[in-house]
């Protein structure tokens, strides 16, 4: 960034150095814009986070087109954007939504998934604990705000929020579809669930694999809201000043009892689970499947 565009920026931009760094990510007329329209904007090549309108809260999207699946490069970006917000006091909220028409997330990349090496799948599952942990365990009020489709690992980040409100259109199937593709979802992803539905519900929904419309992921709980897509950001926005409202040293300790305990299930079995999922995924049964899935995937257009 050249040395009169950093004169240019406001002080409380210049006190928070990795305002700068994001500015650098963003490109220089990008940041520049959202300096001007009094707002810091800031994002990395896959997450973008902006202010919303409501003082506290900031919207964070996710950027990885078509369909938003969730890579290496993505998960630690999203990390790292969370960790940001975190530490920055002026954030108390995040609405989490997709910035990729029609689809939430995809869910975990596939191609992550299918003919690596034992250590590029060590990493990246590292990672997609790491996202689960980190989201899972935030202080801050989360609420997703679900604008497309919303399978598997899709699924899980939305249900690491504190609230889910999802846009009502039929597409919008949500789930954690596993099954359906030959694998089988770890325990903590059950756990998620089964912290959100429920023990019955979650014997269903899992065992089948099941992709929910609207209408019955609000049934079973999976979503607390379903509205209008046109009003899906300011209902999120009322949500999240209801839940802003609360004392934030309360509602911390509070979520911390309800949720730590879940969180330390995988904490204490870390390497054992990544362990888990390298020999799981690199069976040759499992990559034949996760192939077989992906092409048929590629072929529903032709
Ligand atoms: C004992 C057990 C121990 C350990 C357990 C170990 C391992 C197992 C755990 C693994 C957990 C896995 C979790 C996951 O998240 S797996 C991912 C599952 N995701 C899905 O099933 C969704 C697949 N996608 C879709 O259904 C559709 O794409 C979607 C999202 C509805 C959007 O539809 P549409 O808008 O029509 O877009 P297209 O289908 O045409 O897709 C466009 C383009 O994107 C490619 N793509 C789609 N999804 C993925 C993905 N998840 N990863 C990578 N790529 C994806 C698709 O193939 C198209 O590609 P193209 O090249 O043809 O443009």
């Amino acid at each position: 960034m050249a040395l009169t565009a950093v004169l240019r920026l406001p002080a409380r931009a210049l006190l928070r150095p990795w305002a700068l760094l994001r500015g650098v990510a963003l490109g220089r007329t990008e940041a520049a814009a959202g300096i001007r329209n009094g707002a810091r904007r800031f994002g990395s090549q896959h997450v973008l986070v902006e202010p919303a309108a409501a003082a506290g809260v900031a919207v964070m999207k996710l950027r990885n087109p078509p369909v938003n699946s969730l890579s290496l490069e993505l998960l630690t970006e999203l990390v790292i954007s969370l960790e940001k917000l975190e530490n920055d006091k002026v954030f108390r909220g995040v609405i989490l939504t997709s910035d990729c028409p029609s689809v939430f997330s995809s869910g975990l990349d596939l191609r992550e998934l299918c003919g690596r090496n034992p250590a590029r799948y060590a990493e990246f599952w590292k990672a997609v604990q790491e996202m689960w942990l980190r989201f899972y365990l935030s202080n801050l009020v989360l609420v997703a705000a679900i604008n497309g489709a919303c399978p598997a690992g899709g699924c899980l980040l939305s249900l690491t929020c504190d609230y889910r409100v999802l846009a009502d259109n039929p597409k919008y199937l949500m789930g954690l579809n596993e099954t359906l593709l030959g694998i089988v979802a770890p325990f903590w992803f059950k756990d998620s669930i089964m912290n959100t539905i429920g023990h019955r519900a979650t014997e269903q929904a899992l065992q089948l694999g099941s992709l929910l419309p609207p209408a019955e992921a609000l049934q079973v709980g999976m979503v607390d809201q379903v509205v209008p897509e046109d009003q899906l950001l300011s209902t999120a926005l009322s949500v999240m000043a209801k839940w802003l409202a609360v004392p934030d040293h309360a509602r911390q300790l509070t979520k911390s009892m309800i949720r730590q305990a879940t969180a330390d299930r995988l904490l204490k079995q870390r390497d054992a689970d990544i362990q888990n999922f390298v020999s799981f995924i690199s069976k040759d049964a499992i990559q034949k499947s996760l192939q077989t899935y992906l092409e048929k995937l590629k072929q529903k257009k032709g």
